[in-house]
C-alpha cells in the first residue's frame, strides 16, 4: 500500500485545512512511482490534520504567472492508474481538492466531512474536469446543483447521492485501507468515470434550459452560474475529451472576466473584516468576549420577531417582553410561525429548535425577567425618547456584566448611553430585516463602548451565523449613510423627468436585488417620513415660509411626503411609487396616477421634463453612494473599503460578482469617478452629496492606488479610531 499525501500549503492563523499546491510535480512523481512498483498493490491518497483540501488558493487566481489548470493531468493520472486508488476524506474536500478525489476509484468519507465545488462562489467553474466527471457519478440534476450552488454537502448526503462509496464514524484512513485491500485485483475500467456515460434524462434538453433561465433569473448580471450550466451542457452532449476542453474554454472566459476578481475580493473582504479595530487601539486581537448563555430581546414588532428567531436557531435561550399583553400574543404567534418554518428546513425539525420549552424561550411582560440575561436586545421603533427610557430601566435591572444592544438604523448609540450608568456596555446592533435571513450585522460603538462589548458583539453575529462588521456612530451609520445620497439621486431623477420603473430597470440590470423605488414600497414610504418629520424637514414643524425644494440651502425633493401625505406608503397600502394588486400585495406595476402626478408636479414647480439616458442614471445613484464611502473612510467610521464593500453585498442587495461600492469604484476607476461627480455636481451645485469629496481628490491626484493602500493615504488616522 503506497499513502500519498496531497501536498498542503498551511494558511496562516488558525486554518488547518490544506491548499492544492500550484506545483504538481512531487505528487505526479509519487503516482508514478506507485504505478511503477510491482510491490505496490493499491494506493491511498488522503489529507492532513483530519482535512482532505480545501482547494486551490484562491490569490492564486489573481496571481500575473497563473498559466491554465495544473491541477487536471494529475487527476487524469490519478484515473488511469492501473491500481486502485482511494480518497480518505476527513474535513472538507472542495473544489480542486474534490476533483482529486474524483479522479480516484473510490471515496471513502468521514461521517462529518463536506464536500463541495463552490468555484462559482468564487466566479469560476471547476477547471480540473469536474464539470466533466460529477454528472457522470450522480447524474445531471444533482451535478448541476452542485456546481451552479458551490454548495457544501454533508457525507450522508454526498452517500445518497453516490458520490462516495461508504461513510465512517471512526478512522477514515484505515477504512480507506481496507476497502483499497478488498478491491485489489477488481476491474478498473467501471470505476474510471470519464470512461462512463452520462446517465441519461428523458427531458434532458429541457432540463437544462430550464436550468438556465434559473440560473439566470437567481444571479441577475452574474456570469458564473451560466457558464457551470454550460460546462455541464457540455458533458452531455460531447465525449469526455471534448467536454474537458469545453470545460477549459469557458474557465479561461471566467477567469478574465472581472467578476471572478470581483468575487475572490469579496471572499477575502468577509474574512477581513472579522479583524476589527477600534478607538484607543482596541482590536479583535486583544479584545476577549464574554459569553451569551441567555439573551432578551425588547419589543416583538418585524425586527423584534426575527431577532428572537435568530437567537433560537443559534440555540440561546431567549426572554421575549413586550410592553403589554396584546402585543405580546400578536409577537408571539409571529414569532411560533417563523420558528416553525425555519424548523420545516432544518435537519431534525422542531426538536432541534426545542422553542416549545420555556427554557428555552419564554414570553413576558414583566421586566423584572431580564435580570439574569447576559445580554439585552432592544428593538423597539425609531424613537429616541423610548428607546432612552428602555436603557434607563434595563441598567436598574439587568446584572452588572449584561450588554445592552440596541437595534437601531441610524440612532445615536452615545445618546441612548447616556440614559444608562454603564454606557461601556451599550452598543448598537443594526439587524437586516428580515433579521433571521439576511447575513449582515452592522456593530456601532458609542464613545464609551468597552473593547470586550464589541468583542462579545462579534462574536453573537458569528453564533448568528451572521457577517458582523464594526463601524463608528454617526447618522445612519455606514449602510443607510450611504443610501441616503443614493436614493435622493434617484428621487430627483424623477423630478427632472424620469420615472421609478426606468430608474429601477436601470439599477436592477447592474444586478442589485431590486431597485431603490420597489425597495422603497417594500419598506414602507411612512418609515423614512416619520423620520423626516422627527428631524424637522417636513411637517408642522417646517418653519413657515421655507421653499419647497429646498432645506437648508440645499436643493430637497418633497416627493416623498406628498405620497405619503396621500396615504401612498408602498406595498402595504396598495399604493405608494407603483401600484399593487391589493394593499399587501406584491406585484408591482407601473402606475398611470403617479406618472401624472410628476408631470403636474414638474410644472408647478417649473421644472422642463428631459429625457435622461442609463448612464446618467447609473452614475448619479452610485456615484454618489460611492462619493459618501469616501466620506466616511476619511472620517475614521470604517476601517477600510472592504467594511463598506461586506456592508453593501450582505445587507442591500449589492451585486456581489461587483465586489461592492469601493471595489466598483476601483474598477470603474477612480479618475472616471472624480471626473463624472464633478461634472453631475456642476450642473447640480445645491445637491452636496454630487461634490467630489477631498479623499476621493487626494486618492485620484496620488494616481488612484489600488484599493488595499487607501487607507495609508489618509494623513491622519481619525481619533475615532
Ligand atoms: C487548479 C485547480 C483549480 C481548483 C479550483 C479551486 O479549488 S478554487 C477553491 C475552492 N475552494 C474554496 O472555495 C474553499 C474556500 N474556503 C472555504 O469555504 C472555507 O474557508 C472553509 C475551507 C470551509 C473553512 O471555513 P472556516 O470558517 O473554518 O475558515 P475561514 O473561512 O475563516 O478560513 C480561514 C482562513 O483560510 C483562508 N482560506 C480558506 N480557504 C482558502 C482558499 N481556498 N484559498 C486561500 N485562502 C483560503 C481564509 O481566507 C481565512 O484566512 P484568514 O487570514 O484567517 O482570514
Amino acid at each position: 500500500m503506497f499513502h500519498a499525501q496531497i501536498p498542503f500549503d498551511r494558511i496562516p492563523h488558525q486554518f488547518k485545512s490544506g491548499l492544492l499546491c500550484r506545483s504538481s510535480q512531487s505528487e505526479k512523481d509519487g503516482l508514478k512511482k506507485a504505478d511503477a512498483d510491482p510491490s505496490v498493490k493499491a494506493v491511498m491518497i488522503c489529507g492532513e490534520n483530519g482535512k482532505f483540501s480545501a482547494g486551490a488558493d484562491i490569490r492564486g487566481f489573481s496571481s500575473p504567472k497563473r498559466h491554465g489548470v495544473a491541477l487536471s493531468p494529475i487527476v487524469s493520472l490519478i484515473e488511469s492508474s492501473e491500481k486502485p486508488v482511494v480518497a480518505a476524506i476527513e474535513g472538507v474536500a472542495l473544489g480542486g481538492g474534490l476533483e482529486v478525489a474524483l479522479g480516484c476509484h473510490y471515496r471513502v468519507a468521514h461521517a462529518k466531512a463536506r464536500m463541495g465545488l463552490p468555484e462559482v462562489t468564487i466566479g469560476l467553474l471547476p477547471g480540473a474536469e469536474g464539470t466533466q466527471r460529477l454528472p457522470r457519478l450522480i447524474g445531471v440534476p444533482a451535478a448541476l446543483d452542485m456546481i451552479t450552488t458551490g454548495k457544501h454537502i454533508p457525507a450522508t448526503e454526498a452517500l445518497k447521492l453516490g458520490l462516495v462509496d461508504e461513510i465512517v464514524e471512526e478512522n477514515t484512513i484505515e477504512a480507506a485501507i481496507r476497502l483499497a485491500n478488498k478491491v485489489i485485483g477488481q476491474p478498473l475500467e467501471p470505476r474510471r468515470l470519464s470512461l462512463k456515460p452520462v446517465p441519461k434524462l428523458p427531458n434532458m434538453e429541457a432540463f437544462l434550459r430550464e436550468a438556465l433561465v434559473k440560473v439566470k433569473r437567481q444571479a441577475r448580471g452574474c456570469l458564473a452560474p451560466e457558464l457551470c450550466v454550460q460546462a455541464v451542457r457540455a458533458a452531455t452532449e460531447r465525449p469526455f475529451a471534448e467536454g474537458v476542453r469545453r470545460e477549459r474554454e469557458l474557465f479561461g472566459l471566467l477567469l478574465s472576466s472581472g467578476q471572478a476578481q470581483a468575487l475572490q475580493y469579496a471572499f477575502f473582504a468577509e474574512r477581513a473584516v472579522r479583524r476589527w479595530a477600534a478607538p484607543g487601539g482596541a482590536s479583535w486581537s486583544s479584545a476577549a468576549p464574554q459569553p451569551v448563555r441567555k439573551a432578551a430581546v425588547i419589543g416583538l414588532g418585524t425586527m423584534g420577531r426575527g431577532i428572537v428567531t435568530s437567537l433560537v436557531k443559534a440555540n440561546i435561550p431567549v426572554v421575549a417582553l413586550e410592553q403589554d399583553l396584546e402585543y405580546l400574543n400578536k409577537g408571539r404567534k409571529a414569532v411560533m410561525l417563523l420558528l416553525e418554518r425555519e424548523a420545516m428546513k432544518m435537519e431534525g425539525g422542531a426538536q432541534t429548535l426545542d422553542f416549545h420549552n420555556p427554557a428555552r424561550l419564554q414570553f413576558t411582560v414583566d421586566f423584572d425577567l431580564l435580570c439574569d440575561v447576559d445580554l439585552v436586545i432592544e428593538a423597539v421603533f425609531e424613537n429616541m425618547a423610548l428607546k432612552k427610557e428602555i436603557f434607563h430601566k434595563l441598567s436598574k435591572i439587568c446584572k452588572p456584566g449584561a450588554l445592552l444592544c440596541t437595534n437601531t438604523s441610524a440612532l445615536n448609540i452615545d445618546e441612548i448611553a447616556s440614559a444608562t450608568n454603564r454606557p461601556q456596555q451599550v452598543i448598537g446592533t443594526h439587524f437586516f430585516s428580515p433579521a433571521h435571513v439576511m447575513r449582515l450585522l452592522e456593530i456601532i460603538y458609542g464613545r464609551h463602548t468597552s473593547p470586550t462589548a464589541i468583542a462579545t458583539a462579534m462574536q453573537l453575529a458569528k453564533a448568528l451565523k451572521k457577517v458582523g462588521v464594526v463601524v463608528g456612530n454617526c447618522f445612519g451609520f455606514v449602510g443607510n449613510r450611504m443610501m441616503f445620497p443614493y436614493v435622493q439621486q434617484a428621487v430627483f431623477l424623477l423630478e427632472e423627468g424620469s420615472r421609478p420603473e426606468a430608474v429601477d430597470q436601470v439599477l436592477e440590470d447592474f444586478g442589485f436585488k431590486i431597485g431603490p423605488f420597489r425597495m422603497s414600497d417594500l419598506a414602507g414610504l411612512d418609515v423614512g417620513w416619520r423620520s423626516r418629520k422627527e428631524q424637522g424637514l417636513t411637517g408642522p414643524s417646517l418653519a413657515a415660509g421655507t421653499p419647497a425644494r429646498q432645506r437648508h440651502g440645499q436643493r430637497y425633493s418633497p416627493l416623498p411626503d406628498l405620497l405619503c401625505e396621500q396615504g401612498r406608503f408602498g406595498q402595504k397600502t396598495g399604493k405608494g411609487w407603483y401600484q399593487y394588486e391589493r394593499a399587501g400585495g406584491r406585484t408591482a406595476t407601473p402606475d398611470p396616477w403617479l406618472h401624472d402626478f410628476l408631470s403636474q408636479y414638474r410644472d408647478t414647480h417649473g421644472i422642463q421634463s428631459r429625457f435622461i439616458d442609463q448612464e446618467e442614471i447609473l452614475e448619479r445613484c452610485l456615484f454618489s453612494l460611492i462619493n459618501e464611502g469616501f466620506a466616511i473612510l476619511a472620517e475614521g467610521i470604517a476601517s477600510g473599503p472592504e467594511h463598506l464593500d461586506v456592508i453593501y453585498i450582505n445587507g442591500y442587495g449589492w451585486p456581489k460578482h461587483r465586489g461592492g461600492p469601493m471595489f466598483y469604484a476601483s474598477t470603474v476607476g477612480l479618475p472616471r469617478v472624480l471626473a463624472k461627480l464633478q461634472k453631475y455636481s456642476e450642473a447640480h451645485p445645491d445637491v452636496p452629496g454630487l461634490r467630489p469629496n477631498a479623499f476621493l481628490k487626494k486618492l485620484v491626484a496620488v494616481r488612484s492606488p489600488p484599493l488595499k493602500e487607501w487607507m495609508s493615504y489618509l494623513s491622519h488616522q481619525s481619533p475615532k479610531l
